[in-house]
């Protein structure tokens, strides 16, 4: 296993914690032994289904660099997100005497490393994990900053622990094995870095929505990096989202009521992109946001495949689910919104009426 060319990108320790390195490039998995160190004993690989047998590549690498490795597989997507889920991989733990100096590898998507993530967090109160992305969310978004979690029959990502990866490898090798849908899911939380702090990568999707849709487009990599980027910088000054982190919650407070009622069929990308153009809305409305930066969440987001209107009838429920979103703050909704590209700010208790105005907007 060797390595080729990478870029790194280091996110700041915040909060206590410590810095580590996001690397991209491909073939990276020769850099896991070196983030694993020597202290640890035993590796816990935790792979969804569909990536079975890179999980087994990954568990029989490591068990020829001398670790005691184990691969525990996890349902696809969402259905790793659970209590159950979680508990499966605490027996796995368990039964191979695995202590604070072991490691644990989250290799999949977000869901997988959400998931992965949580179980270091909990596991003997808390253990080192390495995070492999190998989605388009995964690489500028789930695996980089240390929210992990799952979801609990009443909302989204309602449990869950602030716990940093020790390092995070991108190999944009695994894109090439990714459905276009789950491709494109990724292209929103991209579009979101763009509204929210770098609209270069705004002016890159638009140049060429389809090449865009693609790993072989010409911009791959630099979309992924100018993400990363972005996530890095946040989280490397809050992470436990004390003020700052919360833009990257653009779209989301509408995006995770979309995701429950729809029983997580829906992939969280599709979810985010609807809730970032109803945020799009609620700035307008409110007076905030310029209709040319309003529009162009509608374009750019259609233009590379993604919904931006959902079923209408619906409004009552996403209402109620809205109100445990995180960023609530007693009976007091709060959203992200822009006050023009670039610029999010908070938006606390917007009158009912514009709620209303900008579901309107969104509702097919
Ligand atoms: N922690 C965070 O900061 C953060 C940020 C953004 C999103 N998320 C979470 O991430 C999750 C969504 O992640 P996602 O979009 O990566 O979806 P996902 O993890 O559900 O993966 C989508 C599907 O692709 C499969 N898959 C993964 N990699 C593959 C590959 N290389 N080839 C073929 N199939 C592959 C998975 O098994 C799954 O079936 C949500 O739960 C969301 O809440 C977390
Ligand atoms: O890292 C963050 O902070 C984010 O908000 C990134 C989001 O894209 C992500 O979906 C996150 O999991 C949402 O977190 P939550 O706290 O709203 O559950
Ligand atoms: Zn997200």
């Amino acid at each position: 296993m060797t390595s080729d060319a990478q870029t790194r990108i280091t996110v700041d320790g915040s909060a206590g914690s410590d810095p580590y390195d996001v690397l991209i490039g491909r073939r990276l998995l020769g850099e896991l032994p070196g983030l694993i160190g020597t202290s640890a004993r035993r590796v816990a690989v935790l792979h969804p289904e569909a990536l079975a047998e890179t999980g087994e590549v990954l568990r029989a690498d490591l068990a020829d660099s001398g670790y005691e490795a184990i691969a525990v597989q996890l349902p696809n997507a969402e259905e790793s997100k659970t209590a159950e889920v979680a508990a499966y991989c605490w027996k796995a733990l368990g039964q191979s005497g695995f202590t604070r100096t072991d490691v644990i590898v989250g290799v999949g998507g977000g869901a997988t490393t959400d998931l992965a993530g949580f179980v270091a967090a909990t596991w003997l109160r808390g253990v080192r994990w390495i995070a492999v992305p190998t989605t388009v969310l995964g690489m500028v978004d789930a695996a980089v900053g240390g929210k992990t979690g799952i979801n609990t029959a009443e909302g989204k990502n309602l449990v869950g622990a602030f716990h940093p990866p020790a390092g995070v490898l991108c190999d944009l090798a695994a894109l090439d094995s990714l459905p276009v849908h789950d491709y494109v899911s990724g292209l929103a939380e991209i579009i979101k870095a763009g509204f929210i702090a770098d609209p270069a990568i705004l002016e890159l999707v638009e140049r060429d929505p389809a090449a865009a849709r693609t790993p072989e487009g010409p911009h791959t990599a630099e979309l992924i990096e100018r993400s990363i980027r972005v996530k890095a910088h946040v989280v490397g000054s809050d992470l436990k989202e004390a003020g700052l982190r919360e833009i990257l919650n653009y779209g989301h407070t509408l995006a995770h009521a979309i995701e429950k009622n729809e029983r997580y069929n829906w992939r969280h990308g599709a979810a985010v992109s609807v809730g970032m153009v109803f945020a799009a809305e609620l700035g307008r409305i409110a007076g905030r946001l310029d209709d040319a930066t309003a529009d162009r969440h509608r374009a750019v987001l259609e233009s590379v495949g993604l919904p931006v209107t959902y079923r209408g009838d619906q409004w009552p429920k996403l209402l109620e689910t809205m109100k445990v979103d995180k960023k609530s703050r007693g009976d007091l909704l709060r959203f992200i919104v822009l006050d023009g590209l670039a610029r999010p700010a908070v938006l606390e208790g917007p009158d009912p009426a514009m709620l209303l105005a900008a579901h309107a907007e969104i509702a097919a």
